[in-house]
């Protein structure tokens, strides 16, 4: 269907992230697009096997999955989805477009919501003109990219995709995945990094008190 005889009846926000573990950053972010957009939800995708991370480095799908949906129980707006996860191979983002435009069909406005780090390596994901065409992308401010090489950035997607970018600035949120497992492994406090049921899971399951390479 040509674009402009589409009739948009909803508007999903697509958090993808390999979530290892979800912290309050990526929750933040997914509440603010969800506000500020007005969206009618955000999904939250784990990844399977991230396409540019090493999978041995990387925690049991089932874990991240779990630790997901203990992030976002308590609100009724963000869903989890397992489809990255069930699917065998590398999770390239272009699958998980195709299959989310099949599965809710072509009235839905998809927003991939990623953080500027994700976002300056786009150029290299694979099938990124597809992508820019069926998706609105919409980037979070992160610590340690100046608005100079953003805007370059943006310039270049919507010159050669014509892509549709939005900016969302929000405060900066210190906070990534890699900091709380290493606070882990030296025996640092994580709480109010992760929610309170994530922090329980974490300590339940004695997750990243090692490195995984270690723990083989
Ligand atoms: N503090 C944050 N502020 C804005 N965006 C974030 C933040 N943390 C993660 N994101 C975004 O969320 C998505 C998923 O991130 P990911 O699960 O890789 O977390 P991470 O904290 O970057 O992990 P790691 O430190 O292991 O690389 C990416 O698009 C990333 O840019
Ligand atoms: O499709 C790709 O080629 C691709 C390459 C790198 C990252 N991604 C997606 O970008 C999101 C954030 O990835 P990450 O590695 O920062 O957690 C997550 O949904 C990944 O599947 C997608």
């Amino acid at each position: 269907m040509n674009n402009k005889d589409r009739k948009i009846t909803h508007r999903y926000g697509i958090m993808g992230g390999t979530f290892d573990p979800i912290h309050l950053g990526h929750l933040f972010v997914a509440e603010t697009a969800l506000y500020n957009l007005n969206l009618d939800k955000v999904i939250f995708i784990p990844t399977g096997n991230p396409p540019h991370k090493n999978s041995k480095d990387i925690t049991i799908a089932h874990h991240r999955l779990i630790m997901t949906a203990v992030a976002i129980n308590s609100n009724p707006k963000f869903e989890l989805s397992n489809i990255e996860v069930m699917r065998r191979g590398q999770s390239y983002t272009a699958d998980t477009i195709k299959q989310l435009l099949m599965q809710y069909g072509e009235n839905i406005e998809l927003y991939f919501i990623t953080g500027t780090d994700a976002f300056m390596e786009m150029s290299t994901w694979k099938d990124c003109a597809y992508l820019f065409r069926t998706m609105k992308t919409v980037v979070a401010t992160r610590l340690g990219y100046d608005d100079e090489s953003f805007n370059e950035k943006v310039h270049f997607f919507n010159k050669k995709y014509n892509a549709s970018i939005i900016n969302m600035s929000i405060p900066i949120l210190e906070i990534s995945s890699s900091d709380i497992r290493e606070r882990i492994r030296q025996k640092l406090s994580i709480k109010y990094l992760v929610t309170e049921g994530v922090e329980k899971y974490i300590k339940k399951h004695h997750l990243y008190v090692k490195n995984i390479n270690e723990s083989l």
